[in-house]
């Protein structure tokens, strides 16, 4: 018997700024951005949107592309790192959302019965969440799961992490009928706990705080969506946690150079050519190329063979990723996408291909496990027009992006947008502060 991914949706959010305008005012090369990093666009939520908003788009997609019936899903595991709340679950508003859309077809609480939970471990939690659906499919293999990734990612204004923002939502069907993609049950981990990046309790003046400060006390302690982070060494705890999880998938399978058998290279991506630059390590490793210092292994970059492996397996995987930014938890999904959807354009046939896949969260943790694509994948990927729909947002300018970000801006940028918006928080009534409130605009 086989388990995986039976069918895939996203969404990214409406709006975006030009990484050339955002270079522009922070006086940075254009050029180091776009040819450096890779980086195009930014997608940036409306003021009405946020990680559950996200994920109640990309989960009721799921349902409508491919006719789920709701009362089948067993499990919906949300891997975020942008909850809303310290106890109640991202995924419990974004299913809440969802139940109200279906309730007119379906009757009320059509997941009465589902077992509904966020999982955090920073960008790896997606995958966390992927895991263990499989694990729960291949004991009950009559049953589907639901996973869904969703994240805005955002940094402090100015900083190093600023131009890699982006945010959006993916969701994936997990059952024993795998018709994109057969994930096999072997899993390199590594695991170490460190400070690369990390969203820790901080105490802040109420004056300081984004959005309504009429709802706090004078000092409050917060977890903010601003992480606290060394970008130099986040990369390092990356290729380090990265070449352990290889290792031990090596060790675990007893492969003797597996990426060679990979039609793609799936990396999580906190910017677009992340992947292509960190993997030089297990390369040279796997090739018997020995370097000293950070510019020889810059060279193995730039030698013929690395450059076909990247034209031929990681290119593909990075392009929407140019046109979004980091989606945290959804960003390796997403580049999965990116090089079916790619594939598929190209009337390419990968049926029966191996995928491997690099998971990587701050904090950290690595997952590097792989899959073989099904005969129907066509029939999954032909709902998503995902390089369509990416073509289709709507700039914003860099005074806008600045006010969506501080949340100075009380009214969406779109107004006449479509789909889940956030209505209200609770400000007044005691035993429902902070609570929020949802809607969807048809
Ligand atoms: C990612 C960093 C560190 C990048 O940091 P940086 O200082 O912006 O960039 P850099 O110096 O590392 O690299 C710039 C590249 O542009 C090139 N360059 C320079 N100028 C030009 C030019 N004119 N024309 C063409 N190219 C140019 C330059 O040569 C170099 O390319 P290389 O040669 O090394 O391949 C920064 O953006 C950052 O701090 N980001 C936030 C943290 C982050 O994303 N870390 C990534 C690893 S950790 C992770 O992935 C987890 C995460 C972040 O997603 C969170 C989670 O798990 O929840």
């Amino acid at each position: 018997m086989s388990f995986g991914i039976e069918a895939a949706s996203y969404y990214v959010p409406s709006l975006y700024l030009e990484i050339k305008d955002l270079a522009e005012e922070r006086g940075i090369e254009p050029a180091k951005l776009e040819k450096g990093l890779g980086l195009h666009k930014m997608g940036l939520p409306d003021v009405h949107e946020d990680a559950a908003t996200f994920a109640a788009e990309a989960l009721l997609r799921l349902i409508q592309d491919y006719t789920i019936n709701p009362k089948e899903i067993s499990r919906i595991y949300l891997g975020t790192e942008s909850a809303l709340d310290a106890a109640k679950p991202t995924a419990s508003y974004a299913m809440q959302m969802v139940e109200k859309v279906l309730e007119e077809s379906l009757g009320e609480r059509v997941f009465r019965n589902c077992d509904v939970v966020d999982m955090t471990f920073a960008c790896v939690g997606g995958v966390d969440a992927l895991h263990n659906a499989l694990d729960f499919v291949r004991v009950n293999p009559d049953k589907k799961a639901v996973v869904v990734a969703s994240d805005y990612a955002k940094y402090e204004l100015a900083s190093s992490g600023e131009y890699t923002q982006g945010g959006g939502a993916v969701a994936l069907l997990i059952s024993a009928k795998p018709d994109l993609l057969e994930i096999e049950n072997n899993w390199g981990v590594a695991t170490e706990s460190v400070f690369d990046f990390f969203k820790p309790r901080r105490q802040y003046n109420k004056e300081d705080l984004n959005g309504a400060p009429e709802m706090y006390p004078d000092k409050i302690e917060v977890f903010t969506d601003e992480p606290v982070f060394d970008g130099q060494y986040s990369n390092q705890c990356y290729q380090d946690r990265i070449r352990e999880a290889y290792q031990h998938y090596k060790e675990i399978t007893g492969k003797e150079k597996p990426y060679k058998d990979w039609k793609y290279l799936v990396f999580h991506l906190p910017y677009a050519f992340h992947g292509k630059r960190v993997f030089t390590e297990i390369y040279s490793l796997e090739n018997g190329i020995s370097y000293q210092t950070p510019n020889e292994q810059k060279a193995v970059a730039k030698s013929e063979n690395y450059m076909q492996l990247i034209n031929s397996a990681i290119e593909k995987t990075q392009r929407a990723s140019s046109e979004i930014g980091n989606m945290y938890t959804a960003s390796i999904f997403m580049a999965l996408l990116s090089g079916l959807q790619t594939s598929f354009n190209e009337n390419e046939d990968l049926s029966g291909k191996e995928i491997g896949f690099f998971g990587y969260g701050s904090g950290s943790k690595s997952k590097v496990f792989a899959g073989k694509i099904s005969p129907n994948w066509k029939t999954v990927v032909e709902k998503w027009n995902l390089f369509k729909n990416l073509n289709n947002r709507r700039a914003v300018d860099f005074e806008t992006y600045e006010k969506l970000h501080k949340k100075r801006l009380s009214q969406s940028v779109n107004p006449d947008y479509k789909g889940f918006g956030l209505v209200s928080i609770e400000t007044k009534n005691p035993v429902l502060i902070g609570a929020r409130y949802y809607h969807r605009q048809n």
